[in-house]
């Protein structure tokens, strides 16, 4: 999605066009990108931030339960308490809420850390029986709380991004050692367009199989819909074959 600075309006709007159309293609579960209400635009964060993520959940929840489609909310800007968050909602098929997650991580190289507060709860959640977690950009430069995230189980590992073309090949490294430790998918959406200081976001969302395999690379600076199958049986002998949760040495380490 290519997420316009600090026009929420529109974005909605996108949101509920892109939503639409894919889950007409009998999707299961739609995965959105980072921040895409109104894009990082902190400064106006008193005016645009989602009073209590009301307007956010209320929308997700009647796409989800109308369109009979699973989706992971990318992350939107919200005012919870008086406080700002990056915060993730995860609807299912009914329209009932699994999951809210606020970043942990915050970004100082994009002033996030001066606007917003850290979340500080882990999101994990099941959709059509698949366990799952989801963490938001910058959060998987931190392999120890994926792990932590992962190690009871999650098969499948979203992150929602906006992270910017000079940084993508790491992007892109990163997310494939995510996969391949946690022997896990990894559905990685990252958002294309301008942001506010030059920052260029040329998308390249990846999805990735549990041994690092690229299943699907967006074609950069494309918005669109770019859809994948998971062969979820094949975790099960990947994990069998080399148990590397099994074999955590947590004596030694946290
Ligand atoms: N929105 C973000 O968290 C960006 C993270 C990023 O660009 C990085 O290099 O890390």
């Amino acid at each position: 999605m290519d997420v316009k600075y600090a026009q929420a309006e529109v974005n909605y709007e996108r949101v509920q066009q892109l939503v639409t159309e894919a889950a007409a293609a009998k999707t299961d579960i739609i995965v959105l990108p980072e921040m895409w209400n109104i894009g990082y635009a902190l400064d106006q964060l008193n005016e645009l931030a989602d009073k209590e993520g009301n307007r956010t959940k209320t929308f997700l929840a009647e796409l989800a339960r109308k369109l009979e489609v699973n989706i992971v909310g990318g992350s939107v800007a919200t005012v919870k308490n008086g406080s700002f968050y990056n915060t993730s909602y995860v609807f299912d098929r009914k329209g009932k809420l699994c999951s809210e997650y606020d970043k942990v991580h915050l970004f100082g190289l994009m002033h996030e850390d001066k606007w917003i507060t850290a979340g500080a709860k882990a999101n994990r959640f099941v959709l059509d029986g698949i366990p799952a977690t989801g963490v938001i950009c910058y959060d998987i430069r931190f392999p120890e709380w994926e792990r932590s995230l992962m190690h009871q189980g999650a098969k499948v590992l979203f992150v929602s991004a906006q992270w910017p073309e000079q940084r993508i090949e790491q992007w892109e490294i990163m997310l494939r050692a995510r996969a391949i430790e946690n022997q896990a998918f990894v559905i990685a959406v990252n958002r294309v367009g301008e942001g506010p200081e030059g920052d260029h976001f040329n998308g390249h969302s990846l999805a990735i199989d549990p041994l690092g395999n690229i299943l699907l690379r967006a074609p950069d600076d494309k918005e669109g819909i770019f859809d994948v199958n998971l062969d979820l049986d094949s975790l099960e002998a990947i994990r069998g074959e080399i148990p590397v949760f099994l074999d955590r040495r947590v004596d030694l380490y946290d």
